[in-house]
């Protein structure tokens, strides 16, 4: 067949996918309609995640589940928009791996907000001037967020999903020879990950400089003579700056983990959940391996423990973050739970994609 025929062929298959994707938003726009006046909430995770789990069953074509995932979420994005716009607040700036993670949920149609902190995020969904907050809690190379975890703690907001996100280094420049650079802007964490790829391809002769972000230094290196950034590929795209070389990263399992933060918010088991909660814990010998085994006991499997020492003015010296399987609705999660309501923050269940 000649290529015009098999394009007419596709533009008609697209005729048909924008006629049925019209038709899926003004069923979704009937949804809105009846959650606005049920004061029901809009972002339904575990909704999202069976429809996912039931189209990829039931696929005999081509796409695999990536695929599927990353044409649906879209859809959703544009349907949750559609029910009401969403504001999504990050740490940015633009062209964070964060804002990259947010985008990667949320989708082209929402609006967002860039914000200089950690706690400005929590700050504006705190206040309702985003209703969610994008922020990140962990690298497998470098560690927790400290701050994110301290924050959990401070504020009253429920993490409502997490999103995993593989952390790649790109290197950019206006310069067409390696040569010419005599500085390349980036942030601290950037250099320590991408330190081979340097060392293979400068001589110490070339100043490393760090700043706040990874976008600041694409900002820099586009208007200055001898420089290049190491950054996110998202943000040497936003202000268009030549990308060299991709994925230099030394290790190519460098991933993050971002939360969502949503005020007052409660997901429905989805089958495959994780609960994130806080335990202050009396300061004595044992207290922490008793309350560990309960969960052993119970058979839940415990995916994280992090002990942050609690800040002054409480009688408790540490607080531990603990992040397990189950939702907390389970019955094996509220029965080890009824044993220490005084000592438990709630902070999320929400459906396990690490
Ligand atoms: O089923 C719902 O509750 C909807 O609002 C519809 C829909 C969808 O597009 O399928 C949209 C948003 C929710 O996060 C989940 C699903």
């Amino acid at each position: 067949m000649a290529l015009e025929e098999y394009r007419k062929q596709i533009d008609d298959l697209d005729n048909r996918i924008l006629d049925l994707l019209a038709q899926r938003m003004e069923v979704v726009k009937q949804v809105g309609d009846l959650k606005r006046k049920t004061k029901a909430t809009i972002y339904r995770p575990e909704r999202e995640k069976a429809i996912i789990d039931r189209l990829d069953k039931m696929n005999k074509g081509l796409l695999n589940r990536a695929a599927i995932e990353a044409i649906f979420l879209e859809i959703f994005a544009v349907a949750r928009n559609l029910e009401l716009p969403e504001r999504v607040a990050y740490l940015g700036p633009e062209g964070s791996f964060t804002h990259q993670a947010a985008e990667s949920r949320y989708g082209a149609m929402s609006t967002y907000t860039s914000l200089n902190s950690i706690e400005a995020v929590f700050e504006t969904v705190k206040s309702d001037r985003a209703r969610f907050g994008v922020v990140p809690i962990e690298n497998n190379q470098e560690g927790v967020v400290q701050e994110t975890i301290d924050l959990l703690g401070r504020y009253d907001l429920n993490i409502i999903a997490e999103l995993p996100l593989a952390i790649h280094f790109a290197f950019a420049t206006e310069e067409e020879n390696l040569k010419s650079i005599k500085k390349i802007y980036s942030k601290d964490i950037a250099f320590r990950q991408c330190s081979a790829f340097i060392e293979d391809h400068f001589d110490k002769g070339v100043e490393l400089v760090p700043v706040n972000s990874t976008s600041t230094a694409v900002k820099i290196a586009k208007e200055e003579k001898g420089a290049a950034a190491i950054c996110a590929h998202i943000a040497a795209k936003e202000y268009d700056l030549p990308i060299l070389f991709e994925n230099i990263e030394d290790s190519g399992e460098n991933s993050t983990r971002f939360i969502i933060l949503c005020k007052g918010h409660f997901n429905e088991p989805s089958n495959n959940d994780k609960t994130s909660i806080l335990a202050r814990l009396e300061d004595k010998p044992g207290a922490l391996v008793t309350f560990l085994q309960e969960f052993h006991k119970a058979k839940i499997n415990l995916c994280k423990v992090e002990s942050r020492p609690a800040k002054e003015g409480s009688n408790f010296k540490y607080i531990f973050y603990i992040d397990f399987d189950g939702h907390f609705n389970d019955r094996r999660v509220q029965k080890v739970v009824k044993n220490y309501w005084h000592n438990i923050k709630w902070l999320g269940s929400y459906v396990k994609l690490v």
